[in-house]
C-alpha cells in the first residue's frame, strides 16, 4: 500500500455490510448505485436482465459471475456505453439512465478501458492527458479563451505526472503505450480512469494478464482507492483477487443477479457453486489431481494392450474415444 493513501472512511462503512442481508438485491446502509429492471437484448438473447442492485459507498464490490453472464454489458449500460432496454439508476441520487458516457464520468463513475491499438501507438503521457479530456469532454468556450484553456493543460499535465509517479510508471512516461507489459497496461488504465477524479471506480478484469510480479502492486493500488474513500466495482475471474480485496460480491449468471454476500459466504453458497464453479467441474483442480487422472487412463491403456485375451478390437473403444477422425 502507498505511503500517500490517508485512512478514508473504509473501516466502518465495510464494517456496516455485516448487517446487510445476503440475497440478491439486498438494500444497504449507504448506497451510492441504484439500479431498478435494468434489462439489454441483443436480438433473442436476453444479455442483462438485472431486477434491483446496490453499490454500497466507500467499500469494494466484486461483479463475478461466468463467461457470458452479462457483467461486462452491465458495466457498459451503468457507463453510457450502451443504451439500456428498460431499467433506471441513479448515481449519488442523480439519475443516469440514458445519460451518455461522458455525462456519467462527469457525475463521477468512471470505468476503465483497455489499451485499444489507436492507444498503444501514443505515448504514455499522453493516454493519460485524454484520460482527462476524453472525460471532460470539449467546450466552445473553453478553446476560445486560451488563459483558461492552457492553464487546464497544465493542470492535466500535472495531474498526470503526479498519477505516473504515484503508479510507479513516470520511468515510462515518454514510450509508446503499446511497449508496456500487460501488468503496466492495467497499472496505466486505472491511472488514466483517476485522470477525472472520479468518486466511484470500474475495473474490468484488472488482475487479467497480469503477471506475478506485479500483481500485490496492482492489489495494493485497488485497495489505496478504497483507503482514499472512493468506491470500487471490479469485475474479475480470478477468485484470490476476490477473496483478498473484496468486501461484498455480487453473482451473475444468465443476465441476472443470483447471489450476494460477503467473499467467503458467496463462495460457499450452492448457488454460486453450481452457477459459476460449477462450470470448472469437469477441469483437473490441481496438478496432483492431473498427475492421478494421467496414472489411471495409463494403467487402464496398459492392462488393455497387455492382456493376453485381448484382441485389436477390444483395444479399439479405448483409443477410439481419443482419436480426432
Ligand atoms: N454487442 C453484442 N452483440 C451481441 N451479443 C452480445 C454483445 N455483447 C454481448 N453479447 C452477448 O451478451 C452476453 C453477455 O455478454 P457479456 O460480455 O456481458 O458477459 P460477461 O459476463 O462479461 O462475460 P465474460 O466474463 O466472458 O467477459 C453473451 O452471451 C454475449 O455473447
Amino acid at each position: 500500500m502507498s505511503a500517500d493513501a490517508a485512512p478514508g472512511p473504509a473501516p466502518s462503512t465495510a464494517r456496516r455490510l455485516h448487517d446487510v442481508p445476503t440475497v440478491p438485491g439486498a438494500p444497504k446502509p449507504d448506497p451510492i448505485l441504484v439500479a431498478d429492471k435494468v434489462s439489454r437484448r441483443f436480438g433473442g438473447l436476453t444479455a442483462v436482465d438485472v431486477d434491483h442492485i446496490e453499490i454500497q459507498r466507500g467499500v469494494i464490490t466484486a461483479l463475478i459471475g461466468p463467461n457470458g453472464a452479462g457483467k461486462t454489458t452491465l458495466f457498459n449500460l451503468l457507463t453510457g456505453f450502451d443504451r439500456a432496454d428498460t431499467g433506471s439508476w441513479t448515481f449519488e441520487g442523480t439519475p443516469l439512465a440514458g445519460k451518455p458516457a461522458y455525462r456519467v464520468a462527469h457525475a463521477g463513475m468512471v470505468r476503465t478501458f483497455q489499451l485499444t491499438k489507436a492507444l498503444s501507438r501514443l505515448p504514455v503521457i499522453e493516454n493519460m492527458r485524454l484520460g482527462a479530456t476524453g472525460q471532460r469532454g470539449e467546450s466552445l468556450w473553453r478553446a476560445m479563451l486560451p488563459f483558461t484553456w492552457r492553464a487546464q493543460e497544465a493542470a492535466i499535465t500535472e495531474r498526470a505526472d503526479e498519477l505516473l509517479h504515484r503508479f510507479k510508471l513516470h520511468a515510462l512516461r515518454d514510450d509508446f503505450a503499446g511497449s508496456l507489459s500487460g501488468g503496466q497496461r492495467k497499472l496505466l488504465e486505472m491511472a488514466r480512469a483517476l485522470m477525472s477524479e472520479p468518486t466511484m471506480v470500474m475495473l474490468d478484469e484488472p488482475m487479467a494478464g497480469v503477471n506475478p510480479a506485479l500483481t500485490q502492486s496492482l492489489l495494493g493500488h485497488v485497495k489505496d482507492l478504497r483507503e482514499q474513500g472512493m468506491t470500487v466495482l471490479f469485475v474479475e475471474h480470478d477468485m484470490d483477487m476476490v477473496h483478498d480485496i473484496a468486501d461484498w460480491v455480487i453473482v451473475m449468471a444468465q443476465g441476472s443477479v443470483v447471489a450476494e454476500g460477503p467473499p467467503d459466504v458467496v463462495m460457499a453458497d450452492p448457488v454460486v457453486i453450481d452457477a459459476y464453479l460449477g462450470v470448472h467441474h469437469d477441469a483437473p483442480a490441481t496438478e496432483a489431481e492431473e498427475r492421478q487422472q494421467l496414472a489411471e487412463v495409463e494403467s487402464r491403456l496398459e492392462k488393455e494392450f497387455s492382456s493376453p485375451d485381448d484382441d485389436s478390437e477390444a483395444a479399439e473403444p479405448a483409443l477410439g474415444a481419443r482419436d480426432e477422425h
